[in-house]
């Protein structure tokens, strides 16, 4: 009943405006009448996560935050893809100080996203392999359109998700069924995803999906902001801790990893196999 007065109130919805973050990146629009913000990743061609697109979305992030939005929506302007994941040419044969950026900065849009006092939901339009997964899970609801896929592939690239990446997966989904899929490098269709838990919704358009997000937004109008935020906060509370605590050893470690010459090689056949099937 409360969900369908809440669909067609966005659906009567006014007019929007553009945030003053608005970049190349990444566009946030807010919705005058709801108070909504809708961010949008727009990097071609596959909304690959290099070290601009994470600073455009860690700004993007604050000043929704501060601008004290009644929600924040994360989709993309790419009609098949939500994110291709970390862009990998940041990681393989990395310049010594940009990947350090790049960490810190995947590092501080997590933190931001995962830990946002404003409701979150993401919008999955399109593919969201592993750092798109990890965006997505980092919000609070799910909606995704059919016949894409959403996972957290790591182990089919040769790497390994750190810790933080399992907790967002691990906020969504059983340690049991988490643990296999991070495991096996598992990429779930939208129908499996559905049925597994690992989103919450399925949606036929992009703008469905976008109102989905928005009705469940709109489920915390009537409580009260500060005690739902400090609630939330509390549940994400350790794991946002666990990093903070660990930001420098989680950079380093990653840097080890990422430089070994076996995973280097691993991330050249793969980005060769994509490169490949792009041109056929
Ligand atoms: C105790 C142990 C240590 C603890 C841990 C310590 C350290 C951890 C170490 C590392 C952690 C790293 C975590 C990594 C997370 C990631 O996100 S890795 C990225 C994973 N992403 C993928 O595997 C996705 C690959 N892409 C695809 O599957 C497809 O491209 C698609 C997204 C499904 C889209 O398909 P399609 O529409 O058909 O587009 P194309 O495949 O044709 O691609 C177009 C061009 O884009 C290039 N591209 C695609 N994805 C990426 C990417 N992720 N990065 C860079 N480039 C990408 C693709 O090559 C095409 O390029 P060209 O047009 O040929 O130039």
């Amino acid at each position: 009943m409360l969900r369908t007065k809440v669909l067609s109130l966005v659906a009567r919805s006014g007019p929007s405006r553009l945030m003053s973050t608005a970049t190349k990146l990444t566009t946030v629009e807010v919705n005058d009448k709801t108070g909504i913000a809708t961010l949008t990743m727009c990097r071609a061609p596959v909304n690959g996560l290099n070290l601009e697109l994470l600073k455009d979305l860690k700004t993007s992030i604050d000043e929704i935050e501060s601008n004290k939005s009644r929600g924040l929506i994360l989709t993309s302007s790419n009609a098949t893809i939500f994110s291709a994941g970390l862009d990998i040419m940041e990681m393989y044969n990395p310049e010594k100080e940009r990947i350090r950026a790049f960490w810190t900065q995947l590092q501080e849009v997590w933190l931001s996203l995962y830990g946002s006092s404003v409701p979150t939901a993401a919008a999955i339009n399109g593919h969201s392999p592993a750092g798109g997964c990890l965006l997505a899970t980092s919000c609070e609801y799910r909606v995704m359109l059919p016949k894409f896929t959403i996972g957290l592939n790591e182990t089919q690239l040769g790497i390994v998700a750190p810790k933080w990446f399992m907790s967002s997966f691990l906020s969504v989904l059983p340690q049991r069924q988490a643990e296999r899929a991070l495991n096996q490098g598992r990429m779930f269709s939208t129908e499996e995803a559905l049925q597994i838990g690992l989103i919450d919704e399925t949606a036929t358009s992009k703008e469905e999906a976008v109102e989905k997000c928005a009705a469940f937004l709109g489920t915390f109008a009537r409580v009260n902001p500060l005690a739902r935020a400090l609630t939330k906060q509390q549940f994400r509370a350790a794991d946002l801790q666990q990093l903070e605590n660990e930001r420098k050893d989680d950079l380093e470690k990653f840097l080890f990893f990422i430089n070994q010459p076996a995973v280097q090689k691993g991330l050249g056949i793969y980005l060769e196999g994509l490169k490949k099937k792009a041109k056929k």
